[in-house]
């Protein structure tokens, strides 16, 4: 797959600040054709929004590479120089945050912030397209961004990361701010937009029923790593991983009327270094002794990459079972 969109490698980066350094991404792969769908998911802390962000290597001042790389189109993020990184940003790809007003400017009427992201040529007539197709009436093009509601800001920013026809849109929880009516209608936008262009779209999100429902693929995150990753229906029906099967029945879809939510166990990681083994085996009820000393190698199960020592161990296929049986 030397043509991927998408192709994360072993990508390990810290945070430092003062003395202290954090490891959010831990070697994470991750893989997304042109066009398709996946939404990362995991716990907060897991590292999404650093996976995210590093996609257009647009990450804070503390944040280091520590390892391993990203390429988008071929192209390698971390080694292009500045002109050439504001190219690949520019051409091909869009980013849509959790925070809509927060991505607008306060002082610039919406319409002239998608002129700027349009090109100065561009007329009342384009910018009113542009308005429409994220289903928003062209007079909004006059207002300042806080005379809008939040999930009006949302369109309007999904309007001007999809204005450049981006091949990738990276959309870090766009509706985490928004009621859930509302939601729904951001997100059919999105994914509308997304296929209406081809574009390919990677979507951080908490919302494991709702990523089931819209992405081809899922990858979960833990401890700075895709612990698992392959078709949504698979990984989140039929989950290979034991961390990703405790997030699965901690999901609210998984509570069925008069059942009660299981939340995973203990508490995520905070990571001050690359981690010796496996970053959930504290967590773990299959843990073994290696688990805890030494770092799994990518496995596949089924139609799933699985980072376990136990993938495809009877002992875990038994308990898929009796949890796809349940
Ligand atoms: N700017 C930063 N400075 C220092 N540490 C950070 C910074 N951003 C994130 N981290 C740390 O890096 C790790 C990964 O965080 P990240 O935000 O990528 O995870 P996440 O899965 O997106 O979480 P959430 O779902 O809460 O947004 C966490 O331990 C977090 O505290």
């Amino acid at each position: 797959m030397s043509g991927a969109l998408l192709r994360v490698e072993h990508l390990s980066l810290d945070y430092r600040i003062g003395g202290r350094t954090v490891r959010a991404l831990d070697g994470a792969d991750l893989v997304l054709d042109e066009g398709a769908s996946i939404g990362v998911v995991g716990e907060s802390g897991s590292g999404k929004s650093t996976l995210g962000s590093a996609v257009g290597r647009l990450l804070p001042r503390a944040a280091h590479l520590a390892g391993g790389g990203v390429r988008v189109a071929g192209e390698p993020v971390f080694d292009l120089a500045p002109a050439a990184l504001r190219r690949l940003r520019r051409e091909l790809l869009g980013f849509v945050f959790q925070d809509p007003i927060a991505s607008l400017d306060p002082t610039m009427r919406v319409g002239r912030q998608l002129r700027l992201v349009l090109g100065r040529r561009a007329g009342d007539k384009e910018v009113a397209g542009h308005l429409e197709r994220v289903r928003l009436d062209p007079a909004v093009a006059r207002a300042y961004p806080h005379q809008l509601s939040g999930g009006m800001a949302q369109r309007v920013a999904i309007a001007m990361a999809m204005a450049t026809e981006p091949r990738l849109l990276v959309a870090d929880e766009p509706t985490a701010a928004l009621d859930s009516q509302v939601r729904e209608e951001v997100l059919n936008v999105v994914f509308g937009l997304a296929a209406e262009a081809g574009a390919g779209i990677v979507w951080l999100s908490h919302d494991l029923p709702a990523v089931a429902r819209r992405c081809e693929r899922v990858a979960v995150m833990y401890g700075g790593r895709v612990v698992e990753e392959g078709p949504a229906a698979e990984v989140l029906g039929r989950p290979a991983h034991p961390y990703t099967a405790a997030l699965a029945r901690s999901a609210p879809a998984a509570a069925g009327p008069g059942t009660r939510l299981v939340p995973v166990p203990g508490r995520p990681p905070v990571l001050t270094g690359p981690a010796p083994g496996c970053a959930f085996a504290p967590r773990c009820a299959f843990a073994i002794d290696r688990c805890s000393r030494e770092r799994p190698a990518l496995a596949r199960v089924g139609g799933q990459t699985v980072l376990c020592h136990r993938a495809g161990e009877p002992v875990l296929t038994a308990a898929r079972e009796a949890e796809v049986d349940a």
